[in-house]
């Protein structure tokens, strides 16, 4: 991991030796590589100037007000300087809806930062944001190599066709999207489409506990069909594929598999170690599993059909064969 980075606590914006703050056209503001950055490396890390639940602008208002006026007055000018899509009555308001970022998946809180809120969207992105909640602070990681003077993004939206994702990215944040996704020609935005739907349909099914007890080969064979279509359309290094191993770790373990079990636990630590980096509490969590999956609380929970120990992942099989034993093809 290269830089650690450097918490905001100046009344400008702090300095960084991998990224330029610049004008970017068409978009505003936004993080710029100054220098190559390798996959995996943290390009940031910043804790937030407040947190701020999601609620109406007119209660969100309320809310802030407060916790602006106890900002140093340096914050305050950050808070202030941030963009705002909804100008009007409830400006503070207004500056949070456009900039927050949800403190962990799913969460009804969401931070504002100086610095990381100012990464840009991309269907396409080169970055991922993280919520550390031990630490209290919110990373960057560079999920794919990056090139001096290429813009660092992250995604904004929650999926969906690109006609989907077009309409809720002009909503949400006012703007029409024109990545490299979105920018495509017909046929290979449809192709695109497709895979994306296909990355959704096969995230719900892998998500249903039922099927993972019933029909946990047909599971685990929509995971291998989802990292077939995710490389497809994004190659390595997208974020949800620490959860697709977790995943795929959670069927074997349930079903008593340790030895498979602790080859998906490795791979999820590897992608959230190049997404979150190794002190994200997640990463840890990985860790844990890959050393001991017999400590995950669903250990043997649907069966023993897999039964199986940590010593018998094969050592003598090549790339190939090793991939069909883990994906369990063939059987
Ligand atoms: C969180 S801010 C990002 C920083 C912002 N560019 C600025 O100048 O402060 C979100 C806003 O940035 C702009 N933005 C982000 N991604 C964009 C993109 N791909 N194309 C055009 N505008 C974008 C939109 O105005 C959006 O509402």
């Amino acid at each position: 991991m290269a830089n650690p980075g450097v918490d905001a606590t100046s009344s400008q914006v702090p300095e960084s030796p991998l990224f330029d703050i610049k004008q970017v056209p068409g978009k505003g503001k936004g993080l710029v590589a100054r220098i190559d950055i390798p996959t995996g490396t943290r390009i940031f890390r910043e804790k937030p100037l407040l947190i701020a639940r999601n609620m109406s602008p007119h209660m969100l208002q309320k809310d802030l007000e407060p916790k602006i006026k106890a900002l140093a007055k340096d914050q305050q000018r950050q808070f202030l300087c941030l963009h705002n899509n909804f100008p009007g009555q409830y400006a503070f308001a207004g500056i949070v809806k456009t900039n927050a970022l949800p403190c962990g998946s799913g969460a009804m809180v969401g931070a504002v930062y100086p610095t990381i809120c100012l990464v840009n969207h991309s269907c396409m992105p080169n970055s991922h944001t993280n919520w550390n909640e031990d630490a209290g602070h919110e990373t960057i990681h560079a999920t794919r190599f990056i090139k001096a003077g290429e813009e660092i993004t992250i995604a904004y939206d929650k999926g969906g066709t690109s006609d989907t994702r077009r309409a809720s990215l002009k909503q949400s944040f006012g703007f029409d999207c024109d990545c490299p996704v979105c920018s495509l020609g017909i046929p290979e935005l449809q192709a695109s489409d497709t895979r994306r739907l296909q990355i959704q349909a096969l995230d719900d099914a892998i998500g249903d506990p039922f099927r993972m007890r019933s029909s946990p080969a047909a599971s685990l064979a929509d995971c291998h069909s989802l990292l077939g279509v995710l490389d497809e359309e994004y190659g390595t290094g997208r974020a949800v594929l620490a959860r697709l191993y977790y995943d795929a770790f959670q069927i074997c373990i349930a079903h008593s598999d340790q030895a498979r079990a602790t080859v998906f636990a490795e791979r999820a630590y590897k992608s959230r170690v190049v997404c979150e980096g190794e002190g994200s509490p997640l990463t840890q969590k990985m860790k844990r599993m890959m050393e001991n999956p017999a400590g995950h609380p669903n250990f043997g929970g649907y069966s023993k059909n897999w039964k199986t120990s940590k010593s018998q992942v094969p050592k003598s099989l090549d790339a190939v064969d090793f991939e069909k034993w883990l994906w369990r093809q063939g059987r």
